[in-house]
């Protein structure tokens, strides 16, 4: 077999003969469910632990609102032990009659189990933490200790008819024997689901995967993730979680929670939806994506980051001239998002010295001037000496290209297309 036979042999096992999407699920992978996740939103839990976040009741309810109408599958609200009015907020969004199934988040005590039983959620997540420096210097409990009040708190809540999950606490940094023991007797008594949590962010995809699919050969019932972002991988190890076989993620949104956060909604679906486009936008309202994070933005008093995926403001400008002459013929090249999918616009950002003739005719012909090529090529050299010398914005290049043209001989008045679409919206430095 020739050379390049052979490579195609290998790429093939890899990504399938003729896949349309290349970075979608592998479809050998049978314990992938890329294509059958589920959303557990925690802004009004792990988010309220972000050093700014205080959420009053009508807060509350607005995002809770905003969530459900969103299409996360679950809500997950602050412990109702944790203050008098966090147990009445749990129960006034109990009694909202959202879509999304409302659970509350306790320790691994009958104390806290009994006052969540009441509240009227549809489920708890309980959390116990199984490493070591958690058994030592948090709860101070061992193993058969943390077995002991699992097996009592979920038959306690199961009696009452709710959802229960069961989630060790630092996961990655835990004994996988510990581990898979504990799991292995939560899943025989019947829980609805085992949660992994990397509480300190530590864990990487590769290893996500791998302990993904250990605990997926233990136990029967679904499995949950929580990644916090301290080293970056909270999105990827997500997706890598998802890929091993896990079948739900804790996010919230702009990734609020204790130190840098979790997982954040946004980004999740920016990976998601390359991945599984069809579900992603069949299962989640994309388009409110902006609303709910300025929502929630607002309320921490953050700003959106400039790089946030979908929403940064500048997630879908495209600057240099070789990306702007590509763009301009076809999106895709530059674009693995189209930003149309999320309710944004793309934006051609061609006021300054990386520009090149082909955006900047795409800003005549927006002008309604006609210029040769030529002509434009020897506007687009004025713009860039000009943007040698300063930032340039909208109007310093409209009126280069005005007075090259008015400049001209014969000017001539291109009849107006009104159907030419403006750049995109956002207002920067450089934009009017
Ligand atoms: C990784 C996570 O994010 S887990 C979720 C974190 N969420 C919260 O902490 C919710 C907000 N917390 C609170 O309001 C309070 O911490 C409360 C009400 C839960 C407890 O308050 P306090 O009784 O004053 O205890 P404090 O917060 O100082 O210490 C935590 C207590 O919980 C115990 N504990 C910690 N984790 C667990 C657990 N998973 N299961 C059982 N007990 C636990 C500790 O042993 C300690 O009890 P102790 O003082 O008797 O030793
Ligand atoms: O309950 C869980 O699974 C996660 C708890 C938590 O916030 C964490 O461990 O970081
Ligand atoms: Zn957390």
């Amino acid at each position: 077999m020739s050379e390049s036979k052979d490579i195609q042999k290998v790429t093939e096992t890899i990504t399938g003969p003729h896949q349309v999407n290349p970075y979608g699920p592998n479809p050998g992978d049978f314990l992938s469910n890329v294509n059958n996740f589920q959303l557990i939103d925690s802004t009004l839990r792990e988010g309220e632990q972000f050093a700014n976040a205080f959420f009053d009741t009508e807060k509350k309810i607005e995002i809770a609102k905003a969530l459900d109408d969103f299409g996360v599958d679950y809500i997950e609200l602050t412990s109702p032990v944790a203050s008098e009015q966090s147990r009445k907020d749990c129960e006034a969004i109990c009694k909202l009659g959202l879509k999304a199934k409302i659970l509350t988040h306790i320790r691994c005590h009958m104390d806290d189990a009994r006052v969540a039983v009441e509240t009227g959620v549809d489920g708890v997540d309980v959390v116990i933490g199984t490493s070591k420096f958690l058994r030592q210097y948090s709860h101070g409990k061992d193993m058969n200790y943390i077995a002991k009040s699992a097996v009592e708190v979920i038959e306690f809540v199961k009696s009452k008819g709710i959802e229960i999950r069961f989630s060790s606490e630092d996961s990655f940094r835990s004994d996988l024997v510990d581990l898979l023991n504990i799991y292995k007797t939560v899943d025989k008594i019947g829980v609805n689901r085992v949660g992994i949590a990397d509480t300190v962010g530590c864990a990487n995809p590769r290893q996500v995967y791998e302990l993904i699919r250990t605990l997926k050969s233990v136990v029967s019932c679904d499995i949950e993730c929580h990644f916090h972002n301290d080293t970056g991988c909270a999105i990827a190890n997500a997706y890598c979680a998802l890929e091993g076989g896990a079948r739900l993620i804790d996010v919230s949104v702009l990734g609020i929670g204790e130190r840098n956060g979790i997982t954040p909604l946004g980004g999740l679906m920016a990976r998601m939806i390359v991945a599984a486009p069809e579900y992603v936008k069949s299962k989640y309202k994309l388009h409110k994506i902006r609303d709910i994070e300025n929502l929630v933005a607002e309320a921490v008093e953050v700003n959106i980051p400039f790089n946030n995926p979908i929403t940064g403001f500048c997630a879908f400008t495209h600057k240099a001239g070789i990306h702007a002459k590509a763009i301009l013929a076809n999106p895709s090249t530059y674009e693995i998002l189209d930003p149309h999918d999320f309710g944004m616009k793309r934006y051609i950002h061609f006021a300054n010295r990386l520009t090149g003739w082909n955006a900047i005719k795409s800003r005549v012909d927006q002008l309604n001037l006609n210029l040769t090529d030529d002509q434009v090529k020897e506007v687009t050299a004025k713009i860039k000496k000009m943007g040698d010398i300063r930032p340039l914005n909208i109007d310093d290049v409209d009126s280069i290209i005005k007075d090259f043209h008015t400049g001209l001989a014969t000017p001539a008045i291109k009849p107006v297309d009104l159907t030419t679409e403006e750049p995109a919206a956002k207002k920067t430095k450089y934009s009017k």
